[in-house]
């Protein structure tokens, strides 16, 4: 409920319209009462008495009537839609905006899958509660308010029937309201796992294919889908349900007026009409009611919708702009860690222990490690993807976090390890680096990754165009347009997460060789596995389960430090005169 009145400040906009579409509602439901009422007056007052005059004058009336609601209804399908639609779009933009405001932590808090169905299912959901609020919700309570107050006063002697009826309506149908907003949360939980499933399947399908795990996925969506069938079942049965229950009830009211009608036509206190205007009114709190109960339903259905929306918009953002941020024009690059630990899980256990070390402006930094060892969480703190729990982690001398956000990662050219590309042209995509970058320098960054050669071969050269998640390319095309992606940018501090894993030998040296020659001023950050991708390194890090485990370059380690001795004669080398044993 909170949530829901905290979401409706996304209508103050559209005030204007969400006050015309129920004044539109007011008049056709006005002119709906009106009509058995004239009905019951042409029945007793014009073909009772053959009184021609009257019943065409009342018909014509009638028309008038019906005309006049029609417009009415139009009127406030148009503001209505507007104003849900509208509310809708505003709430999808913002959801869309703090989501990219989250940190990756923030990010695995939700999973994607649920954040997809929140921005698509739920923020539809809402806009239905709300275009079905401004256009039933006060045709409901109105048909059924009015009704109740015409029969009290024109059909009296029938309204026991009335307060025997009603009040049994109502009873059913807050049940059933209540027993289906449990329901659909539940339905909304069945689709976020059908999601995941689904966005998993898409994002990993040649894995799954190559594995020839399909059978196995199938499964998995199976049991998703079937869960979610079960909980949509029992939702729209019990929906289904409450329609021949209120259909049985008010039969009962019509039966009983009809047998109270026969008897008091038959002394004379009532007139046939009566009866007629009545059973007419008894359908019109029928309809009333089922509209008030679809609304209710549809809102309790928004309830958990309103709650996942307002949990991503007041989500805590785990990485914030400080308030008084510094913006400096130019960053050196000088990177240090000063007793950094970091846990991915609150209270959880620590991927990076206690690490320090300083890398210069222009130096070369190697990391390397073994897998899991803590080396790509380390690259990812220094853009602030994560944020650090123990120490600091200070650029030019001064911590991270007083640094503008954007300023920070505008100085940070990142290669990571999975070379996400976007759907587009290459020439689009290197433009992700630097928006007003010339052809020119696109064309020397894609020749200091060597992609230049395969981009140029390609037909369309820099205009071909990606699929989305690149699937036209190799791992190695890649990982070079990623690289070249950074380079564009000539970024103080450029950070080399495994990015020249696919890359071939020949190929890695070439690019070394222009990271020293082209961005000598930047300061290299190379996480690798391999020895050969960090050797030259000015300094090398070892990491061993999160902890600092050598420091030196690459002779010193190789000299001294037993896991780099090892991965080196792992990976070929032969350690000869070097290790001091
Ligand atoms: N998003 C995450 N949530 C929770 N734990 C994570 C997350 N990412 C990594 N980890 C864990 O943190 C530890 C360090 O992972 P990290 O990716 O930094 O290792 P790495 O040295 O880069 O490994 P690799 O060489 O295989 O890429 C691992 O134990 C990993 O399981």
């Amino acid at each position: 409920m909170q949530a829901l009145k905290a979401l409706l400040s996304y209508m103050k906009p559209y005030w204007l319209f969400a006050i015309l579409g129920p004044f539109f509602m007011f008049v056709e439901v006005a002119m709906d009462l009106i009509q058995p009422t004239l009905m019951q007056h042409i029945i007793d007052d014009g073909i009772a008495s053959n009184n021609t005059g009257y019943t065409v004058k009342m018909g014509l009336f009638m028309v008038g009537a019906a005309i006049i609601g029609l417009a009415g209804g139009l009127g406030c399908s148009v503001y209505s839609t507007r104003a849900a639609v509208h509310f809708a779009t505003d709430m999808r933009k913002d959801v869309f905006q703090r989501i990219e405001l989250f940190s990756s932590r923030n990010i695995d808090a939700f999973g994607t899958g649920k954040l997809i169905t929140i921005v698509t299912n739920d923020i539809s959901s809402l806009q239905r509660a709300v275009m079905m609020t401004l256009k039933i919700f006060v045709r409901g309570p109105l048909l059924f308010v009015g009704s109740i107050i015409i029969v009290f006063f024109t059909a009296r002697e029938l309204f026991p029937i009335l307060a025997a009826v009603v009040p049994v309506l109502i009873l059913v149908i807050i049940l059933f309201t209540k027993k289906s907003g449990a329901l659909f949360k539940k339905v909304q939980e069945a689709i976020d796992k059908v999601n995941t499933r689904l966005q998993e399947n898409l994002a990993g399908m040649r894995v799954v294919k190559a594995f020839g795990r399909q059978a196995f996925e199938k499964q998995k969506f199976a049991n998703a889908n079937n869960e979610l069938t079960k909980v949509n079942i029992s939702a729209e049965q019990l929906i289904a349900l409450l329609m021949p229950i209120l259909l049985f009830l008010v039969n009962m009211g019509i039966i009983a007026a009809l047998w109270m009608g026969v008897i008091k036509v038959d002394n004379g206190s009532i007139q046939v009409g009566v009866i007629l205007a009545f059973i007419n009114y008894l359908n019109i709190i029928l309809n009333g009611l089922m509209s008030s109960s679809n609304v209710l339903m549809q809102i309790t259905r928004a309830f958990p919708s309103a709650e996942r929306v307002q949990e991503v918009l007041a989500m805590e953002l785990d990485i914030e702009e400080p308030s008084d941020p510094y913006d400096p024009r130019k960053i050196a690059g000088d990177v240090e860690f000063r007793h950094v630990s970091y846990s991915y899980s609150k209270n959880g256990e620590y991927v990076l222990k206690d690490i320090s070390f300083q890398v210069k402006n222009g130096q070369t930094l190697g990391i390397i490690g073994s897998t899991g060892s803590g080396k790509s969480t380390l690259a990812k703190l220094i853009p602030r993807l994560y944020d650090v729990d123990k120490g600091n982690v200070l650029i030019d001398g001064k911590n991270i976090k007083t640094y503008k956000l954007q300023t920070l990662r505008e100085t940070i050219g990142v290669v990571s390890q999975k070379g996400i590309l976007f759907s587009g042209s290459i020439e689009e995509n290197l433009h992700y680096g630097k928006e007003n970058a010339a052809l020119e320098d696109l064309k020397q960054a894609a020749e200091n990754a060597c992609a230049r050669e395969f981009i140029e071969k390609l037909d369309e050269g820099y205009n071909h165009l990606l699929t989305q998640g690149a699937t036209n390319l190799s791992g190695g095309q890649k990982q070079r347009l990623s690289l070249a992606r950074a380079f564009i940018r000539k970024p103080s501090i450029l950070i080399l997460d495994d990015s020249t894993s696919a890359v071939d030998a020949v190929s890695e040296s070439a690019i070394q060789k222009a990271l020293k020659q082209e961005y000598a001023e930047s300061t290299k950050i190379i996480v690798s596995s391999k020895i050969s991708s960090i050797k030259e390194a000015d300094q090398i890090i070892v990491l061993e389960d999160g902890e600092v485990a050598g420091k030196g370059t690459h002779q010193e380690l190789l000299a001294t430090n037993k896991i780099y001795q090892e991965t080196f004669v792992t990976q070929g080398g032969v350690l000869g005169e070097y290790a001091k044993r």
